[in-house]
């Protein structure tokens, strides 16, 4: 693919005896939104946690522009600007959100992020940085709220926090896991179009699992189906979501 940021190239992962992913490749094109679907089981976290560094594969390679990244950290891969989130927000509730936004992503991955927070080091007095944060909360339409709780948002809205604050950091790839998880379909369709508002003004790439594929596909640029750790069809929305395999495979799944 052209404009490749990210190649997962013939990656394998077994757990005991159980294979978790089987040869499986892929290439997310730059400034794009992946969508990585397919029934439970299937796969796509495990593939995510080894993009992501938390898993290392049994073979196979991860090549982040065009360098080999299969065996680094998390945190050297954050350095690179390749960041994932959880399906629960990592959030400091009884903080405001702007201060949320202002704790640096990478104390998330490095650091005791607790004893952080109760030394006051990420207390930020740098106006650029504030003046940065509460662009970004704009950009995600949560700048009214500003200095409201965290704990006072929505679900949907924690997931657009958390995705600010790791904004702050100026990621390249971002990885979501179920971004869209447990949140109503109006504030879901909200999140995917600030996806694409991300995508188009920062130029960042999406890498995504999500299972609402109704809200999900059609925001994306490409998908990606998995089945049985296989990737079983690749292409544009509209072509994976028709495709006689996919169907089958959750229609198969859910027998
Ligand atoms: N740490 C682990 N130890 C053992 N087996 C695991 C582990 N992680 C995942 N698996 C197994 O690997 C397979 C793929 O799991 P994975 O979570 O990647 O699928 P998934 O497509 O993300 O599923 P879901 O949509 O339900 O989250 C499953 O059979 C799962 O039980």
């Amino acid at each position: 693919m052209e404009g490749t940021v990210l190649h997962v190239s013939s990656v394998s992962k077994r757990f005991g005896g159980l294979v978790a992913l089987d040869n499986v490749s892929l290439e997310v094109g730059r400034s794009t939104i992946t969508l990585l679907i397919g029934p439970n089981g299937s796969g796509k976290t495990t593939l995510i946690n080894v993009v992501g560094g938390v898993l290392k594969p049994d073979t196979g390679a991860i090549y982040y522009e065009d360098k080999d990244i299969t065996y680094m950290s998390p945190a050297e891969r954050f350095r690179l600007g390749i960041v994932r989130t959880f399906q629960t927000p990592q959030l400091f509730r009884s903080l405001s959100v702007l201060e949320n936004v202002l704790i640096p992503s990478k104390y998330f991955l490095e650091e005791n992020v607790l004893d952080i927070v109760l030394s006051n080091r990420w207390v930020t007095k740098d106006r650029e940085q504030v003046q940065r944060a509460l662009e970004i909360l704009s950009l995600l339409r949560l700048d009214h709220l500003w200095d409201a709780p965290a704990s006072s948002l929505s679900g949907g809205q924690m997931k657009l926090l958390e995705l600010g604050r790791i904004l702050m950091s100026e990621p390249r790839v971002v990885l979501l896991d179920e971004p869209l998880a447990g949140v109503n379909p109006a504030l879901a369709r909200e999140i995917m179009k600030r996806l694409r508002e991300i995508r188009d003004e920062l130029g960042v790439t999406f890498l995504i699992v999500e299972h609402r594929l109704d809200l999900a596909s059609s925001y994306a640029d490409y998908v990606y189906a998995m089945h049985r750790g296989s990737v079983i069809s690749r292409g544009t929305p509209d072509v994976v979501l028709k495709d006689p395999l996919v169907l089958e495979a959750y229609i198969g799944s859910s027998r």
